[in-house]
């Protein structure tokens, strides 16, 4: 992540009682985790709990058609709590905010669930236990994988935050190997190396959470008991999960388990797919005919030359609907194989539906936000305290007066600090610089000598820090986010919460979220192209920066800075849309919940802190 700032700028779900059938479960009390009857429930021997899915489900159907006809209004809705008769949602992520987060992968898997569940559903996650929770408890129900030619025992850890179950998937892959670094250890040892197991690592995970609704007896709520049963729809959520419904069509649904589940397929980032060896296919534990939808050619040598296997391919084909997190970048997904990155064929086949990302406005809220030392509101008159204080925390000038622009990314070509760093030159001038980042070490590299060559005019911390980041949000006049591409951004979402008016490449969701001249200023699209900075792009960096310096201080920028605070850019409403779309897959006895706050009462008192 970095943050630049300049002229001063600083880089760097009614009631559901009985719903299992499970007449022999254990109360264990406070987390509503129910111990199951069963030791463990391995993929090899599914016969005896067929017979008791077949109960559960058909109790499910009499279920649904009790709530239909019995509940009232009142019964369904005690308070403000929302419980409408909703859907039974289970997203599956490598990262869960903020449990776990290398970006913004784990910030909508934090932030969207809770605002499904505050809409009136059902909902889990499913994500790998990479650190010992300190808030999330063991359920006791061991399940036995096969993966790889082995059998694997997975274990459960719960809890319940925000209206959400989250569910953490435990095995020493996930938690021996990143323990205490769930910011930066999740997909490799470091930036750009990924661990050689990870194809079993996230096997695990998409069969896991195929387990995870049926196995567990959760009690979450009053509103809610029992397993989850078998009308689900799950949300898999980038390459990691691209498994999931290929085992549900594989495995589960031929033995008439989740005959009626579906799988929607998330893209947050088409730059991952999880390209490997074509050989790698026979540990994935799936029948041949499914050999296909992985199949892919690429012209590259990594992993291997030729013919590969491509998770994200399969993933695409194999799901019910494909989504991505904007409008824009769904457009620019189909658009050809530069941005598609090879796989906009195949998505043009199945269609894609863009809906913008949500931020989470408990986190990041500039009224009561943690890591200020001073909370503002829009009125701003305290933001030049938050300023000064970020100017102090990094070590350059403290000046009021002097604008400061702010970068806020994983130092990942996408980001585009390689060409910040280029512009700056351009620039700086008078004008003073202030950069915080992580990623490859030659773009580490490059922001840490920013101090070096522009002294006290910019600044460049080379570390995953949430605190700083807080601090630059707030502190920064404008917030630059020169990326190449962007499938929807969180920092210009995070940055005009807080008055900071960004300054963004026209592409993906920056397009979608960022109105010039009126919440911000738009540089033009860059080049895709990652190996190299070019100078167009530079110009545009340059220049842009120029124009929004020029209107510090003027009432025109304080009137942008009023619309973007004005703005609702919570998950209310991207949340509606993905109720809609998921409701539109038409899973038996899913009903839309009751419109009701964005986060209910309940769930707010359950703020996860990890
Ligand atoms: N060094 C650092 N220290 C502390 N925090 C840091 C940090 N670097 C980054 N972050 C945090 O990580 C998140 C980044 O989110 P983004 O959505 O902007 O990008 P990312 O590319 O990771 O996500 C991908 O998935 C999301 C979700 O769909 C899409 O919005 C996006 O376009 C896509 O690339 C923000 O919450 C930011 O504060
Ligand atoms: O939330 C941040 C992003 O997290 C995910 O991206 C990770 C990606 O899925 C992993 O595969 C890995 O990517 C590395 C890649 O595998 C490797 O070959 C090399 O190109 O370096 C990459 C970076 O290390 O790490 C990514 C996180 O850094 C998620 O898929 C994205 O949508 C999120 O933006």
């Amino acid at each position: 992540m970095a943050t630049v700032a300049s002229s001063h700028f600083v880089s760097k779900n009614s009631h559901v009682n009985g719903a299992s059938g499970l007449d022999t479960r254990t109360n264990l009390g406070q987390m509503g985790m129910w111990n199951q009857p069963m030791t463990h429930n391995g993929l090899r021997s599914l016969s005896n709990l067929d017979m008791l899915r077949m109960k559960i489900r058909s109790k499910a159907v009499a279920r649904q058609a009790m709530r239909k006809s019995e509940k009232t209004e009142s019964d369904r809705c005690v308070g403000n709590i929302v419980c409408g008769n909703g859907m039974n949602l289970v997203f599956v992520g490598a990262e869960v905010g903020p449990w776990s987060k290398t970006g913004g992968l784990g910030d909508v898997l934090g932030g969207l669930p809770p605002a499904m569940a505050a809409n009136g559903h059902r909902v889990m996650t499913v994500s790998p236990r990479y650190d010992q929770y300190k808030d999330a408890w063991d359920t006791g129900v061991p399940v036995e994988i096969e993966v790889g030619g082995r059998v694997e025992t997975v274990r459960f850890f719960h809890c319940y935050k925000r209206g959400v179950d989250r569910v953490f998937v435990d095995h020493p892959s996930f938690l021996e190997r990143v323990w205490g670094k769930t910011g930066s250890k999740i997909y490799g040892p470091s930036a750009g190396e990924d661990y050689k197991d990870n194809q079993f690592r996230f096997s695990l995970l998409c069969q896991a959470a195929l387990e995870a609704p049926r196995v567990l007896n959760l009690n979450s709520n009053k509103y809610f008991s029992g397993p989850y049963g078998d009308e689900v729809v799950f949300v898999a959520n980038d390459w990691h999960t691209a498994l999931l419904p290929c085992y549900l069509k594989a495995i589960y649904k031929p033995k008439g388990i989740y005959e009626n589940a579906k799988v929607v397929f998330c893209i947050h980032n088409i730059a991952y797919q999880g390209r490997f060896p074509i050989s790698d296919f026979s540990v994935l534990n799936l029948p041949e005919n499914l050999k296909g939808s992985f199949d892919f050619i690429d012209g590259y040598n990594k992993p291997v030359k030729g013919r590969k296997i491509n998770w994200m391919k399969a993933g695409i084909l194999e799901s019910d609907r494909v989504v991505t997190v904007s409008p824009f970048y769904a457009q620019e997904l189909v658009s050809g194989e530069d941005k598609g990155v090879e796989l906009d064929n195949i998505i043009r086949k199945t269609g894609i539906t863009g809906i913008v990302n949500g931020m989470d406005i408990q986190e990041w809220n500039p009224a009561t936000d943690k890591y200020l030392d001073t909370k503002y509101d829009n009125t701003t008159v305290a933001k030049p305290l938050v300023k000064e204080a970020l100017q102090a925390e990094v070590g350059l000038p403290v000046d009021r007066n002097i604008p400061v622009i702010g970068f806020i990314g994983r130092l990942e070509e996408q980001k585009g600090s390689d060409i910040l760093v280029e512009a700056i030159s351009k620039f700086v001038g008078e004008e003073d610089v202030q950069i915080i980042g992580t990623g490859k070490k030659y773009m580490e590299t490059q922001i840490e000598q920013l101090e070096v060559k522009y002294p006290g005019k910019a600044v460049g911390v080379a570390k995953f820090n949430v605190s700083l980041a807080h601090m630059i949000i707030g502190g920064s006049d404008f917030m630059l986010v020169p990326s190449r591409f962007e499938p929807c951004g969180l920092i210009q979402l995070h940055a005009m919460r807080y008055g900071t008016v960004p300054i963004v490449a026209s592409t993906g969701g920056l397009v979608d979220t960022v109105k010039e001249g009126f919440t911000g200023f738009q540089m033009g699209a860059f080049n895709v192209e990652c190996d190299e900075v070019d100078p167009a792009d530079v110009t545009a960096i340059a220049t842009t920066v120029k124009r929004a310096i020029a209107t510090y201080g003027t009432p025109a920028l304080n009137e942008m800075i009023q619309n973007c605070m004005a703005q609702d850019l919570s998950w209310k409403g991207p949340s509606k849309q993905w109720e809609k779309l998921l409701l539109s897959l038409e899973v038996g006895g899913n009903e839309q919940g009751l419109e009701g706050e964005e986060i209910a009462p309940l769930a707010k008192e359950n703020i996860a802190t990890p």
